[in-house]
């Protein structure tokens, strides 16, 4: 049977730039090696979640993995939980948090406290918060740093379950349905209050337990020496945690096999993506290092020799994305070009594998978060037929022959189309 590698590309998805003389970053980069998949290939554009939904990456992901998710979905914060081997029961609360910075007035300066947290001043802040916020006993938190600016906050209250239907503090994004998905973000942005959504003692507890944890994590980040320092230097400092998509229970999904009936392994670069791919049951190989393209190149060689397929999630056009840099995503797409799928097709035999590549959302560059816009598709190799594509381009995908999917077609189209 053919092989199938799954690749997507976080972010990038984007819309024309004025700073790319109206082109938008796929479009401006240069990716030779892209192009020779589309050369060969068919594209077609996807709403990963839905029209008109900017979601967050781990609804999106489970959704381009087929599964679809509606108001029982578990929250970004399980999710992470999962995906940084943090102790995680049903009736805890775990949130997705960020460091980031607000003024004396709780008005958020930035979201992710200026995007240059060391992992070591990041893991100075988490142990500060551990060993100085308590909560009201039995309530007890927990910190855990995972990348740059990310966190996991897990709230636990022995005998008690607590409901994870309560709102965000972080205002950029909002829970639809329990999935967390993108607001417009403009304008001042403030640390929201937690509030509970329901009538219920347990949600109406688990926001006050967020909101005291909000508040106990200002005092002891704000005096904090690694702060103090930071601010001296220039630096914004991390006085503040946003929390956002609380969950409270474990998913219990069909794996991706009993799904599609394939036995698939991933390759991922952040604690949400690896959360994903554990709860779905795949082989997890956690990338090295973020940029590392080789390594994951050899990688997915490597777990082709043992699996059907290979799912990998590559994190690069995401922020300079939610920075507003298009030339630094261009140049992001181009490395992933360069450095992942260069060696890939000179190691992989194309008429005995299929290579997908998409996107789990769209961050343009001009808006500086998740959008509702489609994300282009592109399918190559084995008995695909070139459908006229000469690039991996939103434009040229808006023409493909695959025409327009949702998400959780995706897997089962080219499955049932060119897998079997
Ligand atoms: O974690 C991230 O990279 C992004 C989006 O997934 O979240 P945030 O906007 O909070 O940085």
């Amino acid at each position: 049977m053919r092989k199938l590698v799954y690749v997507l590309l976080d972010g990038v998805g984007d819309r024309p730039d004025p700073r790319l003389g109206m082109r938008t970053p796929l479009e401006a980069a240069a990716t030779p090696n892209l192009d020779s998949l589309a050369t060969r290939g068919s594209t077609g554009l996807v709403y990963t979640v839905g029209r008109g939904i900017a979601p967050e990456s781990d609804v999106a992901v489970f959704h381009m993995l087929g599964y679809r998710l509606g108001e029982e979905y578990p929250g970004r914060g399980v999710i992470e939980a999962v995906g940084s081997d943090i102790d995680f029961r049903d009736g805890d609360l775990a949130l997705r948090a960020n460091f980031a910075t607000v003024d004396e007035r709780m008005r958020i300066v930035d979201r992710r406290a200026g995007r240059d947290l060391s992992d070591s001043e990041a893991k100075e802040l988490a142990a500060a918060l551990n060993r100085e916020v308590k909560l009201e006993p039995p309530a007890e938190v927990l910190f855990r740093h995972t990348v740059g600016h990310r966190l996991v906050v897990r709230i636990r209250v022995p005998g008690v379950q607590l409901s994870s239907n309560i709102t965000n503090t972080d205002p950029a994004y909002k829970k639809v349905g329990g999935m967390g998905v993108a607001t417009s973000g403009s304008g001042d942005m403030r640390v929201e209050s937690a509030n509970p959504l329901d009538g219920s003692h347990e949600a109406a507890l688990a926001a006050q337990l967020v909101n005291e944890v909000t508040e106990e994590a200002y005092r002891v980040l704000n005096s904090h020496p690694v702060n103090v320092a930071r601010a001296k230097s220039g630096r914004l400092p991390a006085n503040m945690i946003l929390m956002r998509d609380a969950g409270s229970k474990l998913p219990r999904l069909p794996s991706i096999s009993e799904l599609h009936g394939l036995d698939m392994a991933a390759i991922a670069d952040m604690p949400v993506e690896v959360g994903v791919a554990r709860i779905v049951r795949m082989d997890v190989a956690r990338s090295p290092e973020l940029l590392n393209y080789g390594w994951k190149a050899s990688k997915v060689m490597e777990l082709l020799q043992s699996h059907d397929g290979v799912y990998v999630h590559l994190k690069g056009p995401d922020e300079p994305g939610h920075d507003g840099l298009p030339e630094v995503k261009t140049r992001s797409i181009e490395l992933i070009d360069s450095g992942f799928f260069g060696p890939l097709l000179r190691e992989l035999d194309l008429d005995g594998t299929l290579v997908a590549v998409s996107a789990d959302h769209s961050t343009p560059c001009q808006l500086k978060s998740h959008s509702e816009d489609p994300v282009p598709l592109l399918v190559s190799g084995g008995p695909v037929r070139w459908d006229g594509s000469r690039r991996f381009t939103e434009p040229e995908a808006a023409r493909g022959s695959l025409g327009i999917l949702e998400g959780p077609s995706v897997l089962p189209t080219i499955i049932g189309r060119y897998l079997m």
